[in-house]
């Protein structure tokens, strides 16, 4: 779990359980056995902890969550003792440096990094705190404000800025051989003194201004992560690194922790996490098909059929994927330019806040390409679908895009409940017909529901969640039937919401109430982004509306 080398005068500490080096049990073990034999090698004059494989550390191992945590050394046991250390410890990081990962690296004297590698306290993500001395020592590295943005909102950040504002003490290419890198480094630093290499011991720089510094993350956590626990928690162990000694601040790390460990929040996020993952080993069931055993077909070329709500978001997700050819076809001439400007907006405002370079941007606007008709599609590798929710329309539009399109070109509707099989039935070749459905707004909701229509081939649906996957969305199979999963759960909802309008509530009181438990949007504040005509052609379509009964009779009666 944790491999032992000596090589001039270095030894080599490096974890080894693939795929991620999780800290289970085992591999903090693996850690103390050998930090003890190279601490009693006399040969033995600094010491690199790295890891194998394709990165060095993602933190503790959440599948041990529940059961060994009680195993020595803990994590928090752990970190203190490398510290302590009396021979230099030097962490090489390539790939993450992810939660209990980065805080093994805190406690390590000096850092090196690749600069391709990733650092995050992400811990706030599974309803909990970085518990290893994250808090406590992070502060005293790189000051509370910093610290506060690190751990309350758990996002990734590169080497390089991890090394500019004081975390990594140095970056090699991202061609470099880490651990050769390290080792030298290492040389480099043997019998220099380790009084400041300590983190724990160091004074925390903005400490006088925490009070400030706390009102003001309250107020930021309080707006974006409406209704967490966690993310509250962590800016009260942050602010104990200012109030109190290291030892008092790690009790108050750990009573934080022990309360967040468990909670439901905590539960629910950490189901989430491993949930997104399961999704992504499809099966066809009863036939043997799978994720494992499909190849998806190339897709470089793609085309959006409808500028409306959803297909601006989708367009915007294929560019962020990278795709560098994304022909759009509307034919509203005020729908086209309201899209096309729309796209161009976000774009310019992802560039405005650095989230992609001018370069980029330039390139995805290049990477538009307007098309007035079906012939300018037959080289298309994926064509997504996302007119009326018609199916007169959408079978008009298939049927067309059947006859000019290449034969082994994937054929997508984002129908929100129409039957994939009934479109896919007008055009020659039925097997490329999937669906692809996403949510609004489709280049921020994170969901994508890809629909395996009966005569959908294994390579098309391979493709679809290829494509998904690409997009960095979370990519999940389901069957063909009227709403698929995802509106067929959001339906129950929405006849319980509008009961409670029935009952004399206001669409705004419904709102509020749901925003105060932590939705991101009301339900009628969803309704108006979606545009409400979708639920009503729905409904017409399966005859909900009652013919029978006069306009206006409450939802209940019909
Ligand atoms: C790192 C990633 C971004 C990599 O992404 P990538 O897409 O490359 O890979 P995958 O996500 O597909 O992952 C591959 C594979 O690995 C599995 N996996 C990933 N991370 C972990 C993990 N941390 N543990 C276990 N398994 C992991 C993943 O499921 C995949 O498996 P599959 O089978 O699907 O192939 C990305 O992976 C990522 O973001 N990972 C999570 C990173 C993270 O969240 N890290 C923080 C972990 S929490 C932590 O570190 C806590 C520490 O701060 C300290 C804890 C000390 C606690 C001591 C306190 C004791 C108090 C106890 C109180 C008890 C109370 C009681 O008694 O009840
Ligand atoms: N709005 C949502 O929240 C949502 C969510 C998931 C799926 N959907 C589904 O996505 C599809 C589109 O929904 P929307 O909300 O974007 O609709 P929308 O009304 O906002 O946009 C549809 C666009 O398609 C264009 N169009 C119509 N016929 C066309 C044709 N033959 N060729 C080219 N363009 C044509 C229209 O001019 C319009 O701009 C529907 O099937 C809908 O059910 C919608």
């Amino acid at each position: 779990m944790a491999n032992y080398s000596v090589r001039n005068q270095v030894a080599i500490i490096s974890l080894c359980s693939p795929p991620v080096n999780a800290l289970s049990s085992d591999v903090r073990r693996g850690i103390l056995d050998s930090l003890k034999k190279a601490e009693q090698d006399v040969k033995v004059a600094a010491i690199v902890i790295c890891g194998e494989g394709r990165t060095f550390c993602v933190g503790a191992d959440i599948t041990e969550f529940k059961s060994e945590f009680k195993t020595f050394p803990n994590l928090f046991e752990l970190v203190d003792i490398l510290e302590s250390s009396p021979k230099p410890i030097v962490a090489a990081i390539h790939g993450h440096a992810f939660g209990g990962g980065l805080e093994v690296a805190l406690a390590c004297h000096y850092r090196v990094a690749l600069s391709s590698a990733k650092l995050a306290l992400p811990e706030v993500k599974l309803g909990i705190l970085p518990g290893a001395g994250g808090t406590q020592r992070l502060p005293r590295l790189i000051g509370i404000d910093s610290s506060m943005q690190w751990i309350a909102f758990g996002d990734e950040y590169s080497a390089q800025i991890a090394a500019n504002i004081g975390i990594i003490d140095r970056i090699f290419p991202s061609n470099a051989d880490i651990l050769e890198s390290a080792v030298q480094y290492a040389q480099s630093i043997i019998g220099k003194s380790l009084i400041n290499r300590r983190v724990s011991k160091l004074p925390v720089k903005d400490a006088s201004k925490v009070s400030h510094i706390m009102e003001k993350y309250k107020q930021i956590v309080g707006k974006k992560s409406r209704g967490a626990i966690a993310p509250m928690v962590c800016l009260e162990a942050i602010k104990h690194a200012a109030l109190l000694p290291y030892v008092e601040g790690m009790k108050k790390e750990r009573m934080g922790i022990e309360a967040l460990m468990g909670s439901d929040q905590s539960k629910s996020l950490i189901y989430m996490f491993f949930a997104e993952r399961q999704v992504r080993n499809w099966t066809i069931p009863g036939t043997g098909i799978n994720s494992k055993n499909t190849k998806p077909i190339k897709v470089e070329k793609v085309a959006v059929i409808g500028l409306g709500t959803m297909g601006r978001g989708i367009v915007l997700s294929l560019l962020k994927a990278g795709i560098k050819h994304v022909s759009v076809m509307e034919l509203n001439k005020t729908a086209r330019e309201n899209g096309l400007l729309f796209i161009k907006n976000i774009l310019e405002g992802y560039a405005a806040r650095g989230t992609i370079s001018e370069t980029q941007k330039r390139s995805m606007v290049d990477a538009l390409k307007p098309v007035s008709n079906f012939e300018m599609l037959k080289d298309t590798d994926l064509v997504i679908e996302a007119v009326f929710e018609s199916m007169s329309i959408k079978k008009d539009i298939f049927a067309k895009l059947g006859q000019v399109c290449k034969p082994s070109a994937v054929l997508a509707t984002n129908t929100s409940a129409l039957d994939v099989d009934e479109i896919a039935m007008v055009t020659p070749k039925p097997k490329q017909v999937v669906g692809m459905h996403f949510f609004a707004p489709a280049h921020v909701m994170k969901l994508l529901e890809n629909v395996r229509g009966s005569k959908s081939s294994p390579q098309v649906i391979a493709t679809a969640m290829n494509m998904g996957q690409r997009m960095g969305k979370v990519t999940v199979l389901v069957g063909n039937c009227h709403g698929f999963v995802g509106n067929r759960m959001f339906r129950h909802y929405t006849v319980e919401t509008d009961f409670m309008l029935e009952e004399g509530a206001y669409p705004e009181q419904v709102d509020t109430v749901l925003k105060k438990f932590g939705f991101a949007m009301g339900r009628y504040q969803v309704g108006d982004l979606s545009g409400n005509d979708i639920g009503y052609r729905m409904r017409t379509k399966f005859e909900m509306t009652n013919k029978q009964q006069p306009p206006g009779a409450p939802e209940r009666e019909r």
